[in-house]
Formats: structure tokens, sequence, C-alpha cells
């Protein structure tokens, strides 16, 4: 942090911090909806159970700071959360395969109240292509660069099998997408430009898994 207590804005969050945040925001959303107008840090961290210490240092990334004695402004603190994440502006966004789990994230509209909008989706299988998910068509992959020409999206979101997923992603990035949510198990090697976040469910039940194992010991 500098003097003024703000993070530089060229320095790097780390990772666990910025994954704090939404939540930090659901949880605010929730203390604005009972009125409170005030709230310190070691409330939410006495709610969400964590180290208060720990909610100063995440909360200061957003620029702003607490008082003394009186806490966040939970209007201010929404406000600040929801623009450093970029939840108030929309991101839009393509799906490349619209299986079991593309069709289940383009369902769920939650996504929208993050900024980030799922446009279109992509296949390549005859029987999806022409259908559509709530309001997101599916359509033929081959589309997919005549589309990015047109669209200055720069989100991709792969949900292949993991067989194609270097390929497919290698295609996203030639369409001009510079973030990839990546889905499948397959390890991404693109530019270093590129941003990729993977996520598996698999290792949060690993971790669910072994828990239950260590407690029943
Ligand atoms: N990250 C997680 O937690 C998690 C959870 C479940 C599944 N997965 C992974 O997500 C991926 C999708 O799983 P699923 O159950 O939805 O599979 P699925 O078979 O239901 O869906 C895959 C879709 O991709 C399409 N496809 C195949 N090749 C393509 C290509 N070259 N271009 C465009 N589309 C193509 C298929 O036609 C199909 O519609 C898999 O890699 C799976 O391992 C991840």
């Amino acid at each position: 942090m500098n003097e003024t207590g703000k993070y530089k804005m060229n320095r790097k969050v780390p990772e666990p911090t910025l994954k704090r945040l939404p939540g930090y925001l659901y949880y605010l959303d929730k203390v604005k909806e009972q009125g409170i107008i005030n709230i310190s840090a070691p409330m939410i961290g006495k709610d969400l159970k964590c180290d208060p210490t720990q909610v100063v240092k995440d909360l200061a990334v957003t620029g702003i700071k607490g008082k003394p004695r009186v806490g966040y402004n939970t209007y201010e603190l929404i406000h600040a959360l929801e623009d450093y994440l970029g939840f108030n502006r929309t991101n839009e966004a393509f799906i490349v395969g619209a299986g079991n789990l593309g069709s289940a994230l383009m369902a769920y509209q939650e996504h929208q109240s993050l900024g980030l909008k799922i446009i279109a989706a992509f296949d390549v299988d005859e029987k999806k292509i022409g259908t559509h998910v709530g309001r997101i068509h599916i359509l033929e992959y081959n589309k997919l660069f005549s589309l990015s020409n047109r669209l200055d999206v720069k989100i991709g979101i792969l949900t292949t099998p993991n067989s194609v997923a270097q390929d497919v992603a290698e295609d996203l990035v030639n369409c001009g997408i510079k973030a990839i949510w990546n889905f499948t198990s397959a390890i991404l090697h693109l530019p270093d430009d590129i941003i990729v976040q993977s996520t598996s469910m698999s290792s949060y039940a690993a971790v669910l898994l072994r828990r239950l194992n260590d407690s029943e010991k």
C-alpha cells in the first residue's frame, strides 16, 4: 500500500484477495438491505468468520478506508467493490461448448449481476446448433470467426471436451479474446498476455472429501 492507504494501480493484488471480494459484496448487499449505514471491520470479520485484519487488508485494494470507531460507509464500500471488480460494467462473453456445463452456465442469470453477459454460444453438434438456452443462441462453431470480427468480445468461456480445449483456446485467441475462463482440465498453452482462469469443481470436491475424512478419524 502507498501512504494514502491505496494499492498502487500497477500492483498485482493476490488471487486469494480477489476471490474473497465478491463474498464481501454479497454480504454488504444484505447489510444494506437491513439499513445498516456504517459497518466495522471487526463486525464484517465476525459475520464472515474471518480475521478483521484480513478484512481491512482486502478492502484496502478498492481504495476505501474505514474511519476509526465508525468503520466503512456501506454504500461507499459496495460502490467501490463493484467498481473495482468491474461488476457495474457489462463484459460480454462467448461460450464454446454448449453441453451440460455450458448450458448450465448459460442458464445461470446471476452472472449478469456480476457484469458478465454471455451473448452467444458455439458448438459443433448439429443437433444443438440453432437452438437456444434462455435468450442465448447456440451457433455453428465456424461462426465464431465472423462474429468476433463484428463484435468486440474479450472473454471466452471454454466448456468443450478436454481433448479439443487447446485448439479451441487458440481459435479464441486468434479471434481477439483476451481472457479465457477455462472449465476443462486441459492445461492451456497460450501467449503470456492472455489471461486464463481455470476453474475445477473436482479440486473443491477433493478438499471437501479430504476434510470430511479427517473429521471422521
Ligand atoms: N470445471 C469443472 O468444475 C467442470 C465440471 C464439469 C465438467 N467440466 C469440464 O467441462 C467440459 C464440458 O463438460 P460437459 O459435461 O459439459 O461435456 P458435454 O459433452 O456435455 O459438452 C461438451 C460440448 O462441447 C461441444 N464440442 C465438442 N467439440 C467441440 C469443438 N471443437 N468446438 C466447439 N464445441 C465442441 C460438444 O458438442 C458438446 O456440446 C469438459 O472438459 C469437462 O471435463 C468441468
